[in-house]
């Protein structure tokens, strides 16, 4: 992720809010809450200026004249003032914290549905956890602004114009005084407040790596405790939130230096038109009652300056989040349909073909992870590819589910150029069964549907039994409705790959890809999957990448790997009369009974 390049010095001032500009189409999408919230705020504000008004006109008249009505008069009329500014305020939270939350909700939204159509390579350098950091701490600084921060700016800004309008009516030259005051507070808070962005961006930037490593240590936990690591994962999670609140703290300081700074500007400004207005009173060129008002009216906008200092921190605070936001939200996804995709054949065959594939994985562009693949296959057929590890074997499973493209060479899936094809019609042609399964949180019945939201509860039962799944899932407590846990945890090996197994069938596509486990299942674990995945394939396209040498056994052709190329291709029979051979080799050493299984073939 890219740090959102800083303009020019005169630029600067104008480029610090900017990241908030991202915010104004989620807000202006609400217009109602908007125009509420704007009348809300202009009522408040024009109560609270009309208040000093009153106080005048009670100080020069009203006790002089000693006029008993009139002194109720203004008591009632402040009373209604006091009124109409409770309403006005009260509709003024409901509008914008109404508002705040509403805009977050879309943003989050907006921000989830965005990541979740990223491609593999952007997760291959981001971390999910410093996602997710962004998702919810981002989000929520967001909220505070747009909820509460924006109104106080708002209004803070309306009270101190009208305050400073008022101050100049009441008393022309006693606001020159303050009027030349303003440049001397405002310009250090704005330089101040850029202090504040950058310090505050340093603080969620940090949060979100401590994020980051927690959920990876609490997701790997039991590893963790299995090495006897949790002192070390603690000591390195509070050195990272240690490193937070030091950025955290930094930037509090400066919001602390920035807040006293103006408060100290604000009220000796106001001390000294005190000091002015007074002696004008002694001469008699002033009224006490204007006076009065002209100080009420300086109190207003010295409070509303402090207040917008305050409330500029904030601001920048939150710039610093919808930056990040924005980060996300203009990742492009790689990989993409094309604007008019070719249709896929139908009915689907299955032939899956490499014409002169290379490719290098985004994060290691120098590094070909496979490099001139080139095989068809029939539809149908079953193809066993081995290789010793790092191959390229799960890398061909990668561009076939379209993960990435390849730098060099073509895809094919019946005959049409995976790029060309609409992605989820090509990515719906295939199903996987991968050698790390992933159980989700939900039920036995969820976790089967997935591979087909929506599906029947017949058809999961169905596919269940036919992956040999049924009868375990039985006998959880409830049956399919029994809570799987997020990872599954309560599920053993053998079982986890029944329910991909399940899944797959589910699916039913005409292209099957399965990643043989490596994980030793026991003898009768792993004759319910064998008897499983030979369902399974039945009249299916199947690519797997075998470990076991019964599985090679069955398949009608091997694809040997070996850095990134296809140095053998042939059936187990015809690969093991080479005594030389990498698969020769490979399957005495690799596959369990290997040794045994080639000296018999050798005969
Ligand atoms: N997401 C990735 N980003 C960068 N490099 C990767 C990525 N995935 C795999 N590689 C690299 O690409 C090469 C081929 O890896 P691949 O996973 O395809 O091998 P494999 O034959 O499936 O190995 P194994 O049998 O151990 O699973 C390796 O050098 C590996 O380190």
């Amino acid at each position: 992720m890219t740090d959102t390049p800083q303009g020019e010095t005169g630029d600067r001032k104008r480029q610090a809010l900017r990241p908030l500009a991202r915010l104004v189409p989620y807000v202006v999408r609400y217009k109602g809450l908007v125009i509420g919230a704007a009348i809300s705020l202009v009522l408040a504000a024009a109560t609270t200026l009309s208040l000093p008004t009153a106080v005048r006109r009670m100080i020069d008249h009203g006790f002089s004249d000693a006029d008993g009505q009139l002194i109720d008069n203004y008591f009632a009329m402040l009373v209604v003032l006091a009124a109409l500014l409770a309403v006005a305020s009260g509709a003024r939270y409901y509008f914008v914290i109404t508002l705040g939350e509403r805009v977050v909700s879309d943003l989050r939204r907006d921000v989830f549905s965005h990541v979740m159509t990223l491609s593999a390579s952007f997760f291959d350098r981001a971390m999910s956890g410093e996602i997710v950091s962004r998702l919810t701490a981002d989000t929520t600084q967001i909220k505070s602004v747009v909820g509460a921060t924006a109104s106080v700016a708002l209004r803070n800004l309306i009270l101190c114009i009208g305050a400073l309008t008022m101050m100049v009516i009441t008393s022309p030259s006693l606001s020159g005084v303050v009027i030349a005051a303003i440049p001397v507070i405002v310009l250090p808070i704005v330089a101040f407040g850029r202090r504040v962005r950058a310090r505050s961006r340093r603080a969620q930037d940090t949060l979100a790596d401590a994020t980051a490593y927690a959920s990876e240590a609490i997701g790997s936990v039991r590893a963790f405790q299995a090495f006897t690591n949790e002192a070390l994962a603690t000591s390195r999670f509070s050195r990272a939130v240690e490193t937070a609140f030091d950025a955290a703290r930094t930037s509090a300081k400066t919001r602390a230096l920035l807040t006293a700074f103006a408060i100290f500007l604000v009220f000796s400004s106001v001390v000294a038109v005190l000091w002015i207005g007074a002696q004008n009173v002694l001469s008699g060129t002033m009224s006490a009652g204007t006076l009065g008002q002209f100080l009420l009216y300086a109190v207003f906008a010295a409070g509303a300056l402090g207040a917008l200092s305050e409330v500029w921190g904030e601001l920048q605070q939150a710039a610093g989040a919808a930056e990040r936001l924005s980060e996300l939200l203009d990742e492009d996804p790689l990989i993409v349909s094309p604007a008019k995709p070719v249709s896929l054949p139908r009915p689907a065959a299955g032939a899956v073909a490499f014409e002169e594939v290379s490719f290098a994985y985004p994060t290691r562009p120098g590094e070909s992870a496979v490099s001139g693949l080139e095989f068809s296959i029939r539809p149908g057929e079953t193809v066993a590819v081995v290789g010793p590890s790092g191959a390229g074997k799960s890398t061909v499973f990668a561009l076939l589910l379209r993960q990435y493209d390849p730098t060099a060479g073509t895809v094919r899936l019946d005959g049409v150029d995976l790029r060309e094809a609409a992605l989820d019609e090509a990515r719906s042609r295939f199903a996987i069964v991968p050698q790390d399964v992933a159980i989700f949180s939900g039920t036995a019945a969820d976790n089967i549907a997935f591979a087909r939201p929506g599906a029947t509860r017949e058809a999961v039962v169905e596919a269940a039994k036919a992956a040999q799944a049924h009868e375990f899932i039985e006998a959880l407590p409830q049956g399919y409705d029994t809570e799987v846990g997020e990872r599954g945890l309560t599920l053993s090996g053998g079982q986890r790959q029944r329910i991909a197994i399940a899944r797959a069938i589910l699916r039913d596509a005409p292209v099957l890809l399965l990643d043989e486990a490596t994980s030793a299942l026991d003898a009768e674990s792993e004759k319910l999957v064998q008897k499983a995945l030979e369902k399974l394939m039945q009249g299916r396209t199947t690519i797997v990448i075998a470990h076991r040498l019964a599985t090679i056994l069955k398949a009608d052709r091997i694809l040997v790997m070996q850095n990134g190329r296809i140095v053998e291709e042939g059936t187990h029979a015809s690969l093991s009369k080479k005594k030389d051979g990498i698969y020769s080799r490979l399957a005495k050493l690799q596959f369990d009974d290997g040794a045994r299984a080639l000296a018999g073939a050798a005969e």
